[in-house]
């Protein structure tokens, strides 16, 4: 079926020295569409794409937030055996069907805010038996969602208790990644990325690099947290070692940024979790400024509960607002929510500025948004109405599949 998107009122042709402008050959004319959706007045986007998400668990964590209340900090709480080892305990004990379901429920939810590709961790197993259960999930994900996914495998997202990060290291590289690779060459696991929580007591420097590069070598892209909390050099080590992304960075070292613009790593914000945990503001501005490709995830997880791209806008809006750091305009917010994140997780590298790059991006489906511009798909979502119709396009003139959304009307 072919499809023709009008997203403008009327057409108005211009003669220029009694010389049409437009030349005939580019005429559109509607009898060659078997369906015109006229969207006149409505803003068409490439679909969103989220580039940092943990959406595989269960078992919620809203008793620490009196914990947080009373002034617990990430690390303490995480410390104590709370925030990610509660969920690693959790989803370790949940059935499979019941991961998939929840994973379902919330890939669903992140669609209608329009995201189209979204990066999605492993993380809350540690152990392999619950990591590949988490894979798994993915996997059987792909056939039953519209919305591409793309594997990073995360066992060292924690430290198991009971063991120091040098023997957890150690498993990783010595036994999962092995039964990892088996699992890929087999066909039944396709993992794109590995990842590391780069921070003080967790995975340092030396581990990160060593699980990292296991990765590398059976041909995952690296794509971890660095920075976050304490300046450890993750910059530096993910610059060094060229890694594809880092996530976090708000505490990037003005070498990390360096070694970053060098080495072509793209920064992967995440500012919904930035204001959950108070944290400084990563130095956006720089980090544009040294050429390092910026991409926006929603870092969906159970601390961060939020599965939209649109509404994490409010949020860099707002820390505009207050005069604090992200700064990033609406035409820099839409390259990195579409055109950078999709960097992070395709195999094929783009920059927003090639051509490359923006082909990719429309290649991704398009969403309509509520209003005329970006900027008022802001407001509906801040007030927590579905900001985006749920209509995937692909490409501009295809097929149109309307994405289990009824009430989709203009
Ligand atoms: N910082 C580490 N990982 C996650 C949080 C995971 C959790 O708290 O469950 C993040 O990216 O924010």
């Amino acid at each position: 079926m072919k499809l023709l998107v009008k997203s403008i009122k009327q057409l108005v042709q211009t003669i220029h020295r009694r010389k049409s402008c437009v030349p005939e050959t580019n005429y559109i004319s509607l009898r060659n569409f078997d369906e015109v959706l006229d969207v006149g007045g409505k803003c068409v986007v490439p679909g969103l794409i989220d580039g940092h998400t943990h959406p595989v668990w269960s078992g919620d964590r809203v008793h620490e937030f009196a914990m947080k209340l009373a002034g617990a900090t990430y690390l303490e709480i995480h410390q104590a055996g709370g925030g990610i080892n509660f969920t690693v305990a959790k989803t370790k004990e949940a059935e499979e069907q019941l991961l998939l379901d929840l994973f379902l429920n919330r890939v669903s939810r992140m669609m209608r805010s329009g995201t189209t590709l979204v990066e999605c961790k492993s993380g809350y197993g540690l152990e392999w038996e619950t990591e590949f259960k988490m894979l798994r999930v993915l996997e059987a994900a792909k056939a039953l969602t519209p919305v591409k996914i793309s594997s990073t495998y995360c066992a060292a997202h924690s430290v198991p208790q009971g063991k120091t990060p040098e023997e957890a290291a150690d498993d990783i590289v010595m036994k999962q990644i092995p039964a990892l690779q088996s699992e890929m060459q087999a066909g039944r696991l396709g993992v794109d990325s590995i990842d590391v929580f780069c921070e003080k007591g967790v995975y340092e420097l030396e581990d990160t690099k060593r699980i990292l590069l296991a990765g590398r070598n059976i041909g995952l892209r690296m794509n971890f947290h660095g920075d976050e909390l304490h300046p450890l050099g993750g910059g530096e080590l993910g610059g060094g070692i060229g890694a594809e992304a880092i996530s976090h960075l708000e505490q990037l070292s003005e070498a990390g940024i360096q070694k970053m613009a060098a080495s072509g790593t793209c920064a992967v914000l995440l500012p919904t979790t930035a204001l959950a945990l108070q944290l400084p503001h990563p130095p956006v501005r720089k980090m544009i400024q040294a050429g390092i490709p910026v991409a926006l995830g929603s870092d969906f997880n159970p601390n961060a509960f939020c599965l939209s791209m649109i509404k994490s806008k409010p949020v860099s809006i707002f820390v505009k607002w207050e005069n604090l750091i992200y700064q990033l305009g609406m035409a820099d917010d839409l390259i990195a929510a579409v055109i950078i994140a999709g960097q992070v997780v395709h195999r094929k590298q783009a920059t927003a500025k090639s051509e490359t790059g923006l082909r990719e991006a429309c290649e991704v489906p398009l969403i309509v948004l509520r209003g005329l511009l970006m900027h008022d798909a802001v407001e509906p979502a801040a007030r927590g109405f579905s900001s985006v119709r749920s209509l995937t396009l692909a490409p501009l003139v295809g097929q149109l599949q309307s994405i289990h959304d009824e009430s989709v009307r203009f």
